[in-house]
């Protein structure tokens, strides 16, 4: 029997998963799955303290992630309803290597390895890297008041991690599906065609 379409849209913050995540979500009629931001009650304070909020902020975001997987797994996909996700699971362990000591990143990979077994895993990753000045400024044209005075030296370092990490996905499953675009070059907001390259591309993937 044929998959059901599960995609998921990745890549550092500020890249533009959502706004692509939403797009392709409406042409091709997936459902859209979006994790939270503004009822993050951590998010702000964890901004204005890394060290002090990392666990807390962490450990909602796997939380809240395993909530919503477990959800696309009986509303969606057991259903055969296809779905587009902008984040992917894996998510987690790139932001908690960045952001947690040793001591409780230890904790929390064992935790995330628990909770993450049995959780359905997108086919498709589209990863859009996105250099670190274009990151900047997206992050201050979106205008989020929390993320504004972020360091650089965080934002450059998670653009390296997500490096890393897309080889890790492939390496561990070579039968996945990685779509990778230049967000500083193929603009899919201002550019039909640069859209349209990425809807072909992804249908081809999932047959549609
Ligand atoms: N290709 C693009 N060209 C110009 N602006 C863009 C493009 N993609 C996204 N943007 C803008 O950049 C900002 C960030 O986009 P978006 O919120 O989709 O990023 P994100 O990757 O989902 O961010 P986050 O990691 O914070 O969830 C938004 O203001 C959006 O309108
Ligand atoms: N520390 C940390 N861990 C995560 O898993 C994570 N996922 C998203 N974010 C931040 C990026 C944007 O500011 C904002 C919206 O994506 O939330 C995260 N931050």
């Amino acid at each position: 029997m044929k998959q059901t379409p599960f995609v998921a849209v990745e890549g550092p913050i500020g890249a533009g998963k959502t706004t692509l995540a939403a797009m392709l979500s409406k042409d091709l009629n997936f459902q859209l799955v979006k994790e939270i931001v503004e009822e993050n009650p951590f998010l702000e304070k964890f901004y204005e303290n890394i060290d002090e909020w990392s666990f807390q902020l962490e450990m909602f975001f796997l939380c809240h992630r395993y909530k919503q997987l477990e959800d696309i797994e009986r509303h969606y996909m057991m259903q055969q309803k296809p779905v587009i996700a902008d984040y992917h699971n894996y998510k987690n362990l790139i932001f908690a290597d960045l952001t947690l000591s040793e001591k409780n990143l230890e904790k929390y990979r064992q935790i995330f390895k628990i909770l993450s077994a049995d959780l359905p895993k997108p086919g498709v990753i589209i990863y859009i890297k996105a250099s670190l000045p274009t990151l900047l400024l997206r992050i201050k044209k979106r205008g989020r008041s929390f993320e504004q005075e972020m360091d650089s030296e965080y934002l450059a370092q998670l653009i390296k991690k997500y490096e890393t990490a897309m080889d890790q996905l492939i390496k561990a499953d070579p039968s996945l599906n990685i779509i990778t675009i230049d967000g500083d070059k193929e603009d899919f907001v201002q550019s039909k065609d640069a859209y349209e390259r990425i809807v072909k591309q992804v249908k081809e993937i999932v047959h549609l």
